[in-house]
């Protein structure tokens, strides 16, 4: 980034490093710098005379936070403080998980996704990086675009280690959103700071600017995208590879996060690319992953056998397929079914109704696996019909249709079952399948729940008691499995690994938690249990011999290890000493 030439000469001792302290998201400090330093960074007269504390750099963020009046304001103002002060940002952020997580992720993410080419100039100052757009028409030009991302970097040594990356063609329930996307690689990546530690100076959030089909954009004179429909599958290919070599080129050792791509092409992108680069997918994986572990965990409370669950999706895109097959593994791994015998438990729907083989229409390739050829004939067009075929005791809701689970649907999983395990698991909040204030009235409060988005407590009117719902939201998986990834270093992210950091996710709830019946652990615990994932990633990567790290290969499966990690997580922290030592 160039630096102003209007600057006067002022007297620094470094004047370099000065401009850097002064200027950097990062670094500055506001109006806390004492006032012996303001000399040497030439603020004397430029910030007001009082000298402030972190504390009271905090106490004020969080009171002008609460004074904004609709939650994309909220959105917009932690935006724009994570741009001007990354640090008081994220001291902000882990201090007030529960309230602050809803904010910069589902369900706002969702509106500020919507909104994004309208609000995008006013979430971060000139200059400030949010991110990286890449744009198909510029595929020719992908070495200038990282080599200019790179001289932007505030640290030019501190080189990305970890991408998310989408094409805004799924964003949550939303759809295609072009390259209005951008909000989401941006606010998991968020969750990564705070959630598992890592540097944020080294998170590169991509969006793909391939176009986008959606007409309501194409129409919008404020949309900031390519104004074209998105490519056909070849090109989109060929297309995703140069921008995969291009980046692999610049940051050999990045790790790589898909996410909400459409889901053929997600699966498809999986399949191609996870033995050969260093990624995985959240869509796929890490719900995977974070669902089985609420899967274990409610397994544990229902008075059904395990190996008797019969288990209905409504809803066969990525994350569907994705949570069934990682379910199908419990089955095989745990209770030594065999491969068929795991999927006979498994019923899958979508917008035509239950999938079977002689359904009639051609099923798209990741809908086939599981597709049943046991039903006679018959077919299920309605989610009741289906429930009366199936009666199953798990219902899961991945479809993004706002309150498909209605009195009737949850009334029957209550009929069917003595603790109906309803899992509505779309975001964001307008697309969940039903809400738990909903699912405890229609179950006699007898349900095990958990949703993709946070609901609040529910106390039952006649006992006074409150239940505390689940959130089965891959955000409790993707941090602790992103840092065990950077830690270890492995060629490639085996299945095996995925299933460790959701065993390691289920084992982590402690015993107040158990006690209440959750089924995760509380937000505010979620470094402690992001450091679990990272172990257990970590230790199932030697397992698999897969794992690179020089000093992960030393510390092998020891205790140290769990300290490796959990040193290594990158903390918000600021002391008045801090700038007093400052080498300026
Ligand atoms: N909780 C979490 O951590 C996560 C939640 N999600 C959420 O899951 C949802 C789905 O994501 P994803 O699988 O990638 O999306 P997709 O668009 O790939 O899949 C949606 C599925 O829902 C089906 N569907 C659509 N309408 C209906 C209907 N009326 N009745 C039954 N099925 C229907 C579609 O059917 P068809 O195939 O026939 O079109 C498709 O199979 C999103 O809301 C997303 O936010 C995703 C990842 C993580
Ligand atoms: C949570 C998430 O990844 C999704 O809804 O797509
Ligand atoms: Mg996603």
């Amino acid at each position: 980034m160039t630096k102003s030439p209007q600057r006067s000469p002022r007297v620094f001792e470094d004047e370099e490093a000065a401009y850097h302290w002064v200027h950097s998201s990062f670094e500055n400090q506001g109006t806390v710098v004492p006032d012996d330093v303001r000399s040497k960074l030439g603020l004397r007269g430029l910030v007001p005379a009082g000298v402030d504390s972190f504390a009271n750099q905090k106490e004020r963020a969080l009171e002008q936070l609460r004074l904004k009046k609709s939650e994309l304001e909220k959105y917009m103002f932690l935006s724009w403080l994570k741009n001007t002060n990354l640090q008081l940002f994220y001291r902000l952020l882990l201090d007030n998980l529960e309230e602050i997580t809803p904010l910069i992720y589902t369900p706002t993410v969702g509106s500020a996704c919507l909104q994004y080419s309208h609000i995008q100039p006013f979430l971060a100052p000139p200059g400030q990086l949010d991110g990286l757009f890449i744009s198909i028409n510029d595929l020719d030009n992908l070495d200038e675009i990282f080599q200019n991302y790179i001289a932007a970097l505030p640290e030019p040594d501190l080189l990305p280690q970890i991408t998310v990356i989408t094409d805004g063609s799924r964003i949550l329930g939303l759809g295609d959103l072009g390259v209005n996307g951008m909000g989401i690689p941006v606010g998991k990546l968020q969750l990564y700071v705070a959630a598992a530690g890592l540097d944020p100076r080294r998170t590169l959030p991509i969006c793909l600017d391939f176009g986008t089909n959606t007409e309501r954009y194409l129409n919008d004179k404020l949309y900031l995208g390519l104004r074209q429909q998105r490519p056909d599958d070849d090109q989109f290919f060929q297309a995703v590879d140069k921008v995969m070599k291009a980046l692999t080129r610049h940051f050999p050792n990045i790790f790589i996060q898909f996410e909400d791509f459409s889901s053929e092409h997600a699966f498809a992108l999986l399949d191609k690319y996870r033995d050969h680069y260093f990624c995985f997918n959240d869509d796929i994986q890490g719900t995977g992953a974070v669902i089985l572990s609420g899967f274990i965990n409610a397994v544990k409370q229902a008075p059904v056998e395990p190996t008797q669950h019969r288990i209905l999706f409504h809803g066969a895109g990525s994350a569907g397929v994705g949570v069934a097959k990682q379910l199908m593994d419990y089955f095989v791994i745990e209770h030594g079914l065999s491969e068929e015998e795991a999927k006979a438990k498994f019923w899958l729907s979508d917008s035509k109704g239950l999938i079977t083989l002689d359904r009639g229409d051609k099923l798209a390739q990741h809908k086939v696996f599981f597709a049943r050829k046991d039903n006679e004939g018959k077919q299920f067009k309605n989610l009741l019909d289906t429930m009366d075929y199936v009666k199953p005791t798990v219902l899961i809701g991945l479809c993004a249709q706002s309150g498909v689970f209605d009195a009737k649907v949850l009334q029957r999983m209550a009929k069917l079952n003595e603790r109906p395990i309803v899992f509505p698991l779309s975001n964001p909040l307008a697309n969940a399948e039903c809400t738990f204030e909903q699912a405890m009235q229609h179950t006699d409060n007898r349900v095990i729940f958990a949703s993709g988005t946070a609901f609040p407590p529910y106390t039952i009117p006649n006992t006074q008691e409150t239940r505390i719902p689940g959130q089965g939201n891959n955000m409790y998986i993707f941090p602790g499995l992103g840092l065990g990834a950077t830690l270890a270093k492995p060629r490639c992210i085996t299945d095996k690994m995925i299933y460790a950091a959701a065993e390691a996710l289920a084992n982590s709830l402690n015993e107040e938690e158990t006690a209440k019946g959750l089924l995760y652990p509380r937000l505010t615990r979620i470094r402690e249990v992001s450091v679990d994932v990272a172990t257990a990633l970590c230790r199932q990567a030697l397992a698999d011999n897969v794992a690179k790290d020089k000093v992960v290969l030393e510390l092998g499966s020891s205790d140290a290890l769990r300290e490796h990690a959990r040193v290594n997580m990158w903390e918000p922290t600021r002391s008045a000493d801090e700038i007093m030592t400052c080498k300026i």
